[in-house]
């Protein structure tokens, strides 16, 4: 097996090329199950270099279950690949990265406490002798964020960095590895609209590079301005691979979803009542200063920024897992002590974090037990017998709409966006005063999303205060009474939804004339 040729660093960026005749991967008739439920049926279709492939499909389509087998984290049941021309029947991670595949998943993988450097060279550290030649490791990580055109300082520390920057660096380690097929699993996820603009600049930089590139997102209008071809899935079956330009909108949701799918902004019934949540000057390094809201009940508020950074500080912040350097916080006009994560809960604020993996769900419980965790705690119930248990997790399955292959499995065996369903029910239902949601619909397919939306609302009508800390303009438009724009830490303006259309807020994001 030949180890896959890198990059030519000397081939000019320009247009995409025109397809080429020869398919780099051909996925012959794949077929997987997960204990005799299938997850992937009969799978035939090809993946060429220089080209931008989206996979679309709602949660549990088989999106992730297909780069998985082709990243050989995973094997088919029933069919095999073609790489470079030669059939594989059976792969493992390794060899499938000496083909040349390479994936860069949702979950940040770079090593926080190291440098930019050391974690583009990891492994392959250049020595002099039993030293290893630093120089040199700082000019070759230097090289590979060059040739995706990216200036970040190599000297950083990984952690230092902003979500966007992890990722674009995550990219540049694995082509220099050699990646000649990169695969981005929700790359877009939770950034602001300048960060997740960055990441499609490399990503079209990476396919006029002659990189296979194959795409995962849950939003349609990003990959209709993206991605030269979309292949859509649906309950693990291929509906359709078509070119971008030749579809639309509508056509993918009604490809995805089986009919039309609309997310219509209500009229609210009840006027907001009295201040449910009330923040002042709360303020953390540089990246909250100063930050104050009252948030009444029934109403929804949000705040929109142009990095996902300062939102996921206000959780932290809100949540008591950090303490701020300065501020303050009332819930139902009580106040609460900032940085204590029990007398947060315990005012009847409820936090739903976008890190559903690292701090929401809680892996090797199954998915009733996560449902109920916070009920449960906030009941005081110790006890778990199983069948009651299932009773009780039965009602939020079916109005969140959890949908697993088998009854009762591991939280982290659900596909994404319902692992984010369980994360919404868990907090949601345990009738909270006022909540923060911090990217609540990240991962969630477009009719899931629809329903979330819905949730909310009802949320907001039985008179929670529900502060949104959002990434995504059309989910501030659709939910917000209010929303509140934060930059560099500071908020610098406020509307009425009703005042502003979406291209007006997201000129107001990014600092540009918004009349
Ligand atoms: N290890 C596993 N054990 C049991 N079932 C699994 C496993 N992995 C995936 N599944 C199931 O296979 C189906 C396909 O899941 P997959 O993760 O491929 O969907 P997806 O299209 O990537 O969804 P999402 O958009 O939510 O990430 C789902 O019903 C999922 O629950």
């Amino acid at each position: 097996m030949n180890p896959a040729r890198p990059l030519n660093a000397d081939r000019l960026a320009g247009q995409a090329p025109a397809r080429r005749a020869e398919a780099i991967i051909r996925v012959h008739g794949v077929t997987k199950r997960f204990g005799g439920a299938v997850a992937l049926k009969d799978i035939t279709m090809e993946f060429h270099p220089g080209e931008i492939h989206a996979l679309m499909g709602m949660n549990g389509a088989g999106k992730s279950t297909l780069v998985k087998i082709l990243s050989g984290a995973q094997n088919p049941d029933v069919g095999h690949l073609e790489i470079n021309g030669q059939a594989h029947h059976l792969l493992n991670p390794r060899k499938s990265r000496l083909l040349g595949i390479s994936m860069v998943p949702q979950r940040r993988e770079l090593v926080m406490s190291l440098t930019v450097a050391e974690n583009i060279m990891l492994g392959d550290l250049p020595r002099s002798g039993a030293m290893v030649a630093w120089r040199e490791v700082r000019e070759a990580a230097r090289e590979a964020l060059a040739l995706l055109g990216l200036r970040i300082d190599v000297d950083q520390v990984a952690g230092d960095l902003t979500v966007a920057e992890q990722t674009m660096v995550e990219v540049a380690r694995e082509v220099r590895r050699g990646g000649r097929v990169l695969i981005l699993d929700e790359p877009t996820a939770c950034l602001g609209t300048e960060a997740a603009e960055q990441v499609r600049t490399v990503v079209r930089r990476l396919r006029d590079n002659g990189v296979a590139v194959i795409y995962i997102s849950h939003h349609i209008d990003e990959v209709i301005g993206l991605a030269d071809r979309i292949t859509t899935l649906r309950d693990g079956r291929l509906v359709k691979s078509v070119l971008a330009a030749e579809t639309g909108e509508a056509e993918v949701v009604r490809d995805m979803v089986g009919r039309d799918v609309v997310s219509h902004r209500p009229r609210r019934g009840v006027r907001p009542g009295e201040v449910g949540l009330s923040v002042r000057d709360l303020s953390q390094g540089r990246l909250l200063d100063g930050f104050g809201v009252d948030v009444r009940r029934g109403e929804i508020v949000a705040v929109l920024g142009p990095a996902g950074d300062g939102q996921s500080r206000l959780f932290d912040l809100l949540s008591g897992r950090r303490r701020p350097s300065r501020g303050a916080m009332w819930v139902g006009g009580r106040p609460v002590p900032l940085g204590r994560v029990r007398k947060s809960l315990d005012s009847g604020l409820h936090c739903v974090t976008g890190d559903r993996r690292a701090l929401g769900l809680v892996p090797g419980l199954s998915i009733d037990e996560n449902l109920m965790l916070a009920i449960d705690r906030m009941e005081g119930r110790t006890l778990h017998l199983r069948d009651r248990l299932a009773r009780r997790a039965a009602p939020l399955r079916e109005r969140y709409r959890v949908v697993s292959l088998t009854s009762n499995p591991p939280v982290e065996s659900l596909s994404g966006g319902n692992q984010q369903k369980v994360l919404l029910a868990k907090w949601l239902a345990a009738a909270p005063l006022a909540c923060l949601l911090e990217d609540p619909t990240n991962g969630v397919d477009v009719a899931a999303m629809a329903d979330i939306h819905v949730l909310v609302d009802k949320l907001a009508e039985q008179g929670a205060a529900v502060l949104l800390a959002s990434s995504n303009a059309e989910e501030v438009m659709r939910l917000a009474d209010r929303v509140i724009v934060v930059r560099d830490g500071r908020t610098v303006t406020e509307y009425e939804i009703d005042q502003i259309t979406r291209d007006e807020l997201i000129a107001a994001v990014l600092g540009g004339d918004v009349k």
